[in-house]
């Protein structure tokens, strides 16, 4: 038996009155994930447990089957995880956004919590920047993908409150600064950041170009060394995870599964979709389980675009889910899970708690379907009244 699941971070979302009261996941072409819902079991599932800030951290977790209330230990130690930095018993490791942040009338606001989508090989150089500047025995400064990158306090403080910045696009930032023990050294880091990054060659070559400068560091995501079984303890399976962002494959790594790094794969809307569902199949023939992640749809709900987010969703069922449909028969008997991780509604640029719409396919008829259903979306999922209140259950259901 094989086992996949194929997520499309941020895909559910809501009715939308240009799109005459369908939502994006009703209005695209969808008709691989339509077919799976007609055959197979669609409902609602709930992510992000009481008391959690919506974020894929926390709803990907449940999703892998873990209870984030036992095992969540905070966003960014699960990246770290990924990219091979070692965190001590002692050490709290950040988030760190490199961001836009725009002057008006004497206050800052949040213009791009991506700092334009800046390339990858940009962001290493502004990183290796701070790094030279403000690294040292307390601070390391460690690249990741695009925006995304690693800050490790070596002794830090954990007792502190933040907001992500995709929570803040064009707001101000002046009432969303850290708080708590040690907010104030922080707050000096990230003030120091824009004044090594203005003037940067980096940003001087983007603005050249008329792209967004990254002019400040955000810190968010803050937290100690997880504590998880590996999915071989927990369910008794092998398996391997593929994904462009280190979230994903930070909490395949404390899970035990292998990470397949695909050609391509860009955690953006230019993805290689087509060669992740092809890694996933090839990983496959010799593996249990896998986990199939594509960031896009969730980056364009962020940046508030609704076609790129159709486009997304688009490219997602027929490039990842019908490219593994048709593969699947050929590796035998085979389960399939098909979800968004959270909704990040597009007209809200961010995520919400809201349940998100599965299906569950066994070809064995393991999940027969629950009345009858037009197609895959978040209506459909809420028609068959399957609510599964604790989302990390879902998983012992799939591998069952
Ligand atoms: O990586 C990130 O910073 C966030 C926002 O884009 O992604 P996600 O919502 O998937 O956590």
């Amino acid at each position: 038996m094989k086992y996949i699941v194929l997520l499309g971070d941020g895909m559910a979302d809501e009715p939308l009155e240009e799109l005459s009261g369908r939502t994006p996941l009703e209005h695209a072409n969808t008709p691989n994930m339509d077919a799976l819902a007609q055959k197979g079991e669609i409902g609602l599932m709930e992510t992000v447990p009481q008391g959690f800030h919506p974020g894929s951290d926390v709803a990907n977790l449940s999703v892998f089957g873990y209870d984030p209330a036992t095992c969540y230990s905070g966003r960014s130690p699960l990246e770290a995880a990924s990219m091979g930095v070692e965190l001590g018993p002692e050490d709290v490791a950040f988030r760190l956004n490199l961001v836009t942040l725009l002057p008006h009338y004497g206050k800052l606001y949040m213009e791009d919590f991506s700092a334009g989508h800046i390339t990858t090989a940009e962001a290493r150089e502004l990183i290796a920047s701070l790094q030279e500047e403000l690294g040292g025995d307390e601070f390391h400064f460690y690249p990741g993908v695009s925006y995304r990158h690693l800050m490790v306090w070596k002794g830090g403080k954990d007792k502190l409150t933040f907001t992500p910045p995709h929570d803040l696009t064009h707001q101000s930032i002046e009432d969303h600064l850290p708080r708590g023990e040690g907010a104030e050294i922080l707050i000096n880091l990230m003030t120091s950041s824009q004044m090594l990054f203005k003037g940067h060659p980096v940003n001087d070559r983007r603005m050249d170009a008329d792209l967004a400068p990254a002019n400040s560091i955000w810190l968010w995501g803050h937290g100690r060394a997880p504590r998880m079984e590996t999915m071989k303890e927990k369910f008794g399976v092998n398996g391997a995870v593929i994904s462009a962002v280190d979230l994903i494959k930070g909490i395949g790594v404390c899970a035990g599964l292998d990470i397949i790094d695909v050609p391509g794969a860009t955690g953006y809307l230019d993805t290689n979709y087509r060669g992740k569902a092809e890694a996933a199949l090839e990983a496959l023939k010799t593996r249990d389980f896998v986990y199939l992640h594509v960031e896009a749809p969730d980056e364009a709900a962020h940046s508030g675009n609704l076609q790129d987010k159709i486009a997304a969703i688009e490219a997602f069922d027929e490039l990842v889910v019908g490219t593994v449909l048709a593969g699947l028969p050929a590796l035998g008997d085979h389960r399939v899970l098909v979800l968004p991780d959270h909704p990040t509604p597009v007209r809200k640029m961010t995520h919400t708690l809201d349940p998100v719409p599965y299906i569950l396919f066994g070809s064995a008829g393991e999940f027969p379907p629950v009345g009858k259903v037009a197609g895959y979306s978040e209506k459909a999922a809420h028609s068959t009244g399957l609510h599964l209140r604790e989302g990390h259950a879902m998983m012992r259901r799939l591998l069952g």
